[in-house]
């Protein structure tokens, strides 16, 4: 805090944060680098979703998961790892990647970083103030000089199905902090949540439904040998998967669930999972003050913030944006963000040049995510589908994944799929997906490729080590070299 007004409940800062999530706290560390002093309002743990129900947990369950049934392909190493996982140790791992639901060394770094936190429910109260309701009942008044950055994120957005609440269906929230491993579990959904939890649950122990509307496979969006390759890997864990699957209704008897689906079919389980999707939170943060409409996603522009609201002093960034649910590009987005507050505050020009120091080009180029299931999935950049969406002029090169030495090394039976996507006007890599395991890592050299715009002919010169997966770069580029081009006639 920089001032104090006559009331102690009335504060000023240069900038205040709604919501202090991943991308929160990196807004306010942003702002504060810069000189200027910032506070987050925080209504549960700093630290947001991520930390305590989303990514961290969620990986903690997964990693034995995937690791074993890595080891159970490496001769030698197979017979070591046969048996079930030890599901307690697993969830006892998991607490503590969730620092046990407290946020205390979160608020140390917040504190060493120089940005104050006042706990609370925040609501704009009309331009540049924000409104605090604190656990305790009081308000406090923050007023903003320069900027309110509202950073609230999302929640899980489930059907509007009658009885449901009394199902006491578990969303993501659950699904990453149970404490037992259900006998049964039915998973609404076929994007990345469902995937993941699917994946951990069946892997500790669950016998896992997949309930998957339509017929379009898992993983939607992305090039769909990833779907399918991870629906392969499910079913041969045990999973059941069904597509076309919509559910009519779902009732609690006995502590069992009961799931009707829309043909009629019944299924029993002990616990039912909605990963559906996500809704902005932004219902109750004030948005009618400044003539927005409650419960909307908070469109930007691209140094993230909100034009709609004359001034230039309001900002949305993050989850809450949807431009990519991703806590990555979220923090990447506060990157760009702080910059371009700590600009305007200081009088200077905004860059919104693409790829300049305010313009949060990343979001439209090269979003890099990886889905951490067995196989692992990793993408950025378009897929061919959206490449051909786009009208672009390019030609699509697969890569089977198991023909390379360093995936022979890696796992007897490796199987995986490499995609390249090259804008052929410009001679540059738009887009790649890995679908295989241990393809995390290999991410990050397509994203700088994509990012960096590197020419193939330049790639051609970053030289894979042998014998890693990484040489599938090689042989991506072998293959786009010696593809057929059409010979003109004449
Ligand atoms: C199961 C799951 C797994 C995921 N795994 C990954 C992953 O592996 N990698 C990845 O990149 N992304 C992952 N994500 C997505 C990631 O969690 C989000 O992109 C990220 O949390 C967004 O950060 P945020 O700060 O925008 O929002 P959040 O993390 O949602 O934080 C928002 C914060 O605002 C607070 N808040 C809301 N309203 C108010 C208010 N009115 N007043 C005060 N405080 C308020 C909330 O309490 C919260 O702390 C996962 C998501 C889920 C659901
Ligand atoms: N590893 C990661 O990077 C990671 C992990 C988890 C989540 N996330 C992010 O979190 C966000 C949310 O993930 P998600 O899986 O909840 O959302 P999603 O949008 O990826 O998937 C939602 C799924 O639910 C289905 N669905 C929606 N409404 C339905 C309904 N009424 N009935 C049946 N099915 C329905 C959709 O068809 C889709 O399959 C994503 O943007 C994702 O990128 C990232």
């Amino acid at each position: 805090m920089d001032t104090t007004d006559t009331q102690p409940a009335r504060r000023t800062y240069d900038v205040v944060v709604i919501g202090g999530g991943p991308v929160g706290e990196n807004v306010a560390d942003r702002a504060a680098a810069a000189g200027l002093s910032a506070v987050i309002v925080e209504r549960d743990l700093l630290g947001g979703e991520c930390s305590y129900w989303a990514c961290e947990p969620s990986k903690a369950l997964l990693r034995p998961v995937v690791a074993r049934a890595d080891a159970l392909r490496v001769p030698g190493l197979d017979r070591a790892v046969a048996g079930p996982l030890d599901a307690a140790a697993v969830l006892a791992h998991r607490d503590a990647m969730a620092a046990y639901w407290k946020d205390e060394d979160q608020v140390a770094w917040l504190e060493s970083v120089g940005v104050d936190l006042v706990r609370g429910h925040g609501r704009l109260a009309g331009p540049r103030t924000v409104a605090v309701r604190t656990p305790e009942g009081d308000g406090v008044e923050l007023t903003a000089r320069h900027a309110v950055a509202v950073c609230t994120g999302t929640g899980a957005a489930v059907p509007d199905l009658p009885g449901l609440d009394a199902v006491r269906p578990w969303t993501s929230r659950e699904a990453t902090t149970a404490d037992a491993v259900p006998g049964r579990l039915v998973v609404v959904g076929g994007g990345v949540v469902a995937v993941e939890m699917a994946t951990a649950w069946q892997g500790l122990g669950s016998r896992v439904t997949m309930l998957v509307r339509g017929e379009g496979g898992l993983l939607r969006g992305m090039e769909p040998f990833a779907g399918d390759l991870v629906a392969d890997h499910l079913r041969e864990a045990g999973a059941e998967l069904r597509f076309g699957a919509s559910v009519a209704s779902v009732t609690r008897t006995d502590g069992e669930v009961r799931v009707t689906l829309a043909d009629g079919a019944e299924l029993v389980a002990d616990e039912i999972l909605f990963a559906t999707g996500r809704t902005p939170q932004t219902l109750d943060v004030g948005l009618e003050t400044v003539g927005l409409t409650p419960g909307d996603w908070l469109h930007v522009d691209d140094d993230c913030r909100v034009s709609a609201v004359a001034g230039d002093w309001l900002y949305a960034v993050g989850d809450v944006n949807n431009r990519a649910l991703l806590t990555h590009q979220g923090k990447y987005q506060a990157r760009i963000a702080g910059a371009a507050i700590a600009a305007r505050a200081r009088g200077e020009a905004i860059d919104g040049t693409t790829w300049g120091a305010h313009t949060a080009t990343a979001d439209t180029v090269a979003v890099p995510q990886v889905v951490f299931t067995h196989p692992e999935i990793a993408t950025v950049g378009l897929t061919a589908r959206e490449a051909e969406r786009t009208g672009r002029r390019v030609t699509v090169v697969d890569h089977d994944l198991s023909r390379l030495a360093g995936t022979h090394q890696y796992a007897v039976g490796y199987r995986g799929r490499a995609r390249m996507i090259v804008d052929e006007d410009r001679g540059t890599v738009v887009g790649a997906t890995f679908a295989g395991p241990g393809v995390a890592e290999l991410l990050h050299s397509a994203t700088v490729a994509v990012t960096g715009a590197t020419p193939i002919d330049r790639l051609w010169h970053a030289v894979p080590a042998f014998p890693t997966i990484s040489e599938v770069w090689l042989r991506l580029l072998e293959s786009y070299r010696d593809r057929p081009v059409p010979v003109k006639a004449g």
